[in-house]
C-alpha cells in the first residue's frame, strides 16, 4: 500500500505509546484526609497538485524544522529505549525538532488515528446528515472529506504537494504535518438514513445503559463521527475548518469536544501520558508487537460485514472527573483506588511500571496487594473473560460546571473489533464494583463503525456506499 511507501521513503525512529482487603474509602461529600469553496467530489488528490503553498513568498514546507530542541531529545530517547509505537518520521537536515515534521500516511490498509500515540491535540465531532441528504450526498462527502485530509497530511510535509487553494485558510500555514490524523466513523442513525441497513454491523447494535450513567444524548452518538488529532493546536484546528466546511449542505455537526494530550517534547523521556487525576493512564494497553494485538481491534480480512474488514468499532465516552472529590483523597488511597502508584505508576503488587500486575499478590498483613475494588482489577482482561480494548483518550477542560467544579475530565476513545468482546463487558463490571466509578460521571457515549482504510484515489467508506 502506499503507506508502506510513503513509510519506507521516510525516517524511522519509534516514539512512545502516548503510556485487599478493600480498604473502604473516602467518597464524595466525605471528610477530607489530606489536604474554501471546497468542490464536491473534484477535491484533489494527494498527488495531483504541484507548486507548494507560500505565505508571504516563504513556502511551508521550507519552514519545517525550526522549532526547539525538546523534541529532537525526546525523540533519541524514544529511539534509545525502542519503546512504543513505531511511526515514520521525516528528518529535514536542519530539523531541531520532529514534532512538527512528524508525519502519519492517510493512505493505508487501516485508518490512521487508532494505532498511533495520542496526539497533543485532539477534536472529536459528530455530524448529522441534513434532511434529504441521502446515500449519493453521504458518498460524495465521504469522498470531499477524504480527499481534503489526504491534502492536508500531505502538504507541508519536505518535498511534499502545496495545499490546494480552496483548503487553504492560512492557519496551518508554516506548521508541517504535525503527525496529523483525520478517522472516520459510522454511527448506527448512518444506516437507517441512507437506506443501508442491510449493510448494519451487528457489532453496532446500541450500547446498554449502565446503570450510573447520565448520557445526554443531544452530545451522544451522531450519523457520522470524525476524530481529528495533531500534535500542533493550528494544524487540528485547521483540519476542523476543513472538515465542517466541507461538509456544507450535506451534514450539520451535531456535538463537538475538543481534548489534549501532554505536547511530545515536554518530558526529558518519552513516558505514558496523565490523565487530570494525574495517573500514568495507558500502560496496560495491548501492544501492536503482541502477538493477537490486530484480533483484538480490527475486524479480520473475512469478517462481516465485508465492508468492515481492517475497521474497528469506536466506543466515545465524554467521562466527567469529579476532581474536587478526588482531590480530597490522600495519594495513598488514590492509589489503592487504581490499583498502581501514582509516582510512577507501578502495580500496588510491586515493580516498575511495566511490570505485570499482581493480582494474586498479598501483603503480609494477608490482605490484596491490589484491592478487590481497584480499577485495574477491576478492568483487566483477566477479570473480564479476556475482554480488551485499546484506550486511546484525550483529555477535556471546560471551564467550570454549572456546579461550580471543574468540567473536566477524559474524552474515552476505545478501539475494539467488537464492542461486545471490549468496552462493554468491562464497563458492566466497572459500573457495578469499581472504586473508581463514584469518581466519575459518564455524560455522553456514541459507538462508531469505522472502515478500514483507503488507497490511492479512493475514499473512507467506499466500500460500503459503494458495494
Ligand atoms: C470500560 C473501560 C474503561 C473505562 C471507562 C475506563 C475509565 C478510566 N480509566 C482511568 C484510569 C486508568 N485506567 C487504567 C487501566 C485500565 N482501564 C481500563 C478500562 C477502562 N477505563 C483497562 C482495560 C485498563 C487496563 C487494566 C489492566 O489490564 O491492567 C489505569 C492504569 C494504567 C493503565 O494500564 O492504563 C488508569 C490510571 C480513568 C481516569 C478513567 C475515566 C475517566
Ligand atoms: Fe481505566
Amino acid at each position: 500500500m502506499a503507506k508502506a511507501t510513503k513509510a519506507a521513503k521516510a525516517t524511522k525512529t519509534a516514539a512512545t505509546t502516548g503510556r485487599a482487603s478493600a480498604e473502604p474509602d473516602a467518597g464524595p461529600g466525605v471528610e477530607p484526609d489530606n489536604g474554501p469553496d471546497i468542490d464536491s467530489g473534484t477535491g484533489p488528490g494527494s498527488k495531483s497538485s504541484t507548486e507548494p503553498s507560500t505565505t508571504n513568498g516563504i513556502s511551508r514546507r521550507r519552514l519545517l524544522g525550526t522549532a526547539g530542541a525538546a523534541g529532537a531529545a525526546g525523540l533519541a530517547a524514544g529511539a534509545a529505549t525502542g519503546a512504543g509505537v513505531s511511526r515514520a518520521v521525516e528528518s529535514p537536515a536542519t530539523a531541531l525538532t520532529t514534532v512538527g515534521s512528524s508525519y502519519i500516511p492517510f493512505e493505508g490498509p487501516r485508518q490512521a488515528g487508532i494505532v498511533e500515540p495520542g496526539q497533543a491535540r485532539g477534536h472529536l465531532v459528530a455530524f448529522d446528515l441534513a434532511p434529504g441528504a441521502d446515500r449519493r450526498a453521504a458518498a460524495a462527502l465521504l469522498r470531499r472529506w477524504s480527499d481534503a485530509v489526504r491534502a492536508m497530511t500531505e502538504a507541508g510535509r519536505a518535498g511534499g504537494p502545496a495545499l490546494p487553494a480552496g483548503y487553504d485558510d492560512q492557519v496551518a500555514d508554516d506548521a508541517g504535518p504535525s503527525s496529523l490524523t483525520v478517522t472516520f466513523g459510522f454511527g448506527r442513525s448512518f444506516f437507517t438514513r441512507t437506506g443501508l441497513t442491510a449493510q448494519l454491523p451487528e457489532a453496532l447494535a446500541p450500547l446498554p445503559d449502565f446503570p450510573s450513567d447520565a448520557i445526554d444524548r443531544r452530545r451522544s452518538d451522531g450519523d457520522l463521527w470524525v476524530q481529528i488529532g495533531a500534535d500542533d493546536a493550528l494544524v487540528a484546528f485547521h483540519a476542523l475548518r476543513v472538515i465542517q466546511k466541507a461538509a456544507r449542505d450535506t451534514a450539520e455537526v451535531r456535538w463537538q469536544m475538543n481534548g489534549f494530550n501532554r505536547t511530545p517534547g515536554a518530558t526529558a523521556r518519552p513516558m505514558t501520558a496523565r490523565n487530570l487525576m494525574g495517573q500514568i493512564d495507558g500502560t496496560n494497553n495491548p501492544k501492536p508487537s503482541e502477538p493477537g494485538f490486530d484480533a483484538k481491534v480490527f475486524v479480520p480480512a473475512n469478517g462481516s460485514p465485508a465492508w468492515m474488514a481492517g475497521g474497528s468499532y469506536a466506543v466515545v465516552r465524554r467521562i466527567r472527573m469529579l476532581l474536587d472529590s478526588w482531590d480530597h483523597l490522600s495519594v495513598a488511597r488514590q492509589e489503592r483506588v487504581i490499583g498502581r502508584r501514582k509516582s510512577d505508576g507501578a502495580p500496588l503488587s510491586g515493580g516498575t511500571e511495566t511490570t505485570p500486575v499482581g493480582l494474586d499478590t498479598f501483603l503480609p498483613d494477608g490482605s490484596l496487594a491490589i484491592p478487590s475494588d481497584a480499577h485495574v482489577r477491576v478492568a483487566a482482561p483477566a477479570s473480564n473473560s479476556g475482554a480488551t480494548m485499546l484506550r486511546r483518550p484525550f483529555s477535556y477542560h471546560d471551564g467550570i460546571g454549572a456546579d461550580g467544579t471543574p468540567d473536566a475530565g477524559l474524552l474515552f476513545v476505545a478501539w475494539q473489533a467488537d464492542p461486545m468482546r471490549g468496552f462493554v463487558p468491562v464497563q458492566r463490571k466497572l459500573d457495578g464494583g469499581d472504586g473508581l466509578t463514584r469518581f466519575l460521571r459518564h455524560e455522553t457515549s456514541g459507538l462508531y463503525a469505522v472502515p478500514g482504510g483507503v488507497g490511492p484515489g479512493e475514499y473512507v467508506g467506499q466500500r460500503l456506499l459503494e458495494g
